[in-house]
């Protein structure tokens, strides 16, 4: 088991398989910021990997003083590595099912979806591009100016419909893919993974890349690019958010970060939420 372990996690070099003691071959110097980067790792691998856990007391609190103070840590703590290692826990349970990603606009759903495609090795599709290509134009905006949105809606439940006979997809959904049922019976062939992310962060991301290519929050209030997309974002949330609730798994920002000691989730990384992401879709799996 422990041989297992150690090949699959690629750190065999790093730990005696028969005692499982941490045996670094050099120690490697770190800066106060990678230090704090290296903690944030090793929480994170405590946190969410929980097989290893069992076999390895690896709270960064267990580590000797002299290894914090100095910054030495293992180089194994890594969230590549995590996620590598959590990838191939859950893919016999997999099975080759898609994965749809669901949640509102901005909520880092292309973002988590390219990482999961590429560590399950599976294709990654964007539904929203999917419509542009199949009417032809070149934006989600476009078509909403020139087709109004029921015509958006029809052809992304097509798309849905198209994506769910297929396999082995990580699919990153539009924000209101959710509220019509039909959608959720075709992503229901596969597993849904809502990306929960709080409003403030939500509305701090969009204000930040603008509301360009997003036709449902171009709208008149007056405030601020922030104030502007956060008041959008509620009214859209009042109305989605029980929808989302239906997915497979749900994925809380906010839980990571209390998870990891963290009060802003702007902290957390691609990769700590697409590790977590497959936890909870282990647990579903494994109901
Ligand atoms: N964990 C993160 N931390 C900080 N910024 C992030 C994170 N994840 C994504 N982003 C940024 O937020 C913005 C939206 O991300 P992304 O396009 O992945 O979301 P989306 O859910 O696919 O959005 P949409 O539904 O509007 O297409 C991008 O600018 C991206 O770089
Ligand atoms: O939240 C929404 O309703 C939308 C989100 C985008 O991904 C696009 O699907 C479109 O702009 C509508």
């Amino acid at each position: 088991m422990e041989a297992k372990l150690a090949q699959s996690l690629q750190f065999s070099t790093w730990i005696d398989s028969e005692k499982m003691v941490w045996k670094p071959s050099r120690p490697l110097q770190f800066s106060p910021r990678s230090r704090e980067r290296m903690k944030l790792q090793i929480l994170t691998y405590c946190h969410l990997h929980k097989p290893v856990t069992s076999k390895v007391s690896c709270s960064y609190r267990n580590f000797p003083g002299s290894v914090l103070q100095s910054g030495s840590f293992p180089a194994c703590f890594d969230e590549a590595m995590v996620l590598k290692n959590k990838s191939e826990d859950i893919e016999p349970y997999l099975d080759g099912r898609c994965i749809y990603l669901v949640g509102m606009m901005g909520s880092g759903k292309t973002t988590v979806g390219r990482i999961l495609s590429d560590i399950l090795s599976y294709s990654f599709f964007d539904s929203d591009t999917l419509i542009e290509q199949a009417v032809g134009a070149t934006s989600v905006a476009e078509i909403f100016k020139l087709h109004g949105e029921s015509f958006f809606r029809d052809n992304e439940t097509d798309v849905l419909r198209k994506l769910s006979l297929m396999q082995r997809l990580v699919v990153s959904t539009g924000g209101g893919a959710v509220i019509r049922p039909i959608n959720w019976k075709y992503m229901q062939k596969g597993i849904s993974v809502w990306l929960d992310v709080p409003l403030e962060a939500l509305a701090r991301r969009i204000a930040a890349v603008g509301t360009e290519s997003r036709p449902l929050l171009q709208h008149q209030e007056s405030g601020d690019a922030y104030a502007k997309a956060f008041t959008r974002l509620s009214t859209l949330w009042e109305e989605r958010s029980e929808a989302y609730a239906n997915a497979s798994a749900r994925v809380s920002l906010e839980n990571i970060a209390a998870k990891l000691g963290y009060i802003d989730v702007c902290n957390l990384t691609p990769t700590v939420i697409a590790i977590e992401a497959l936890e909870q879709i282990e647990s579903f799996l494994k109901k």
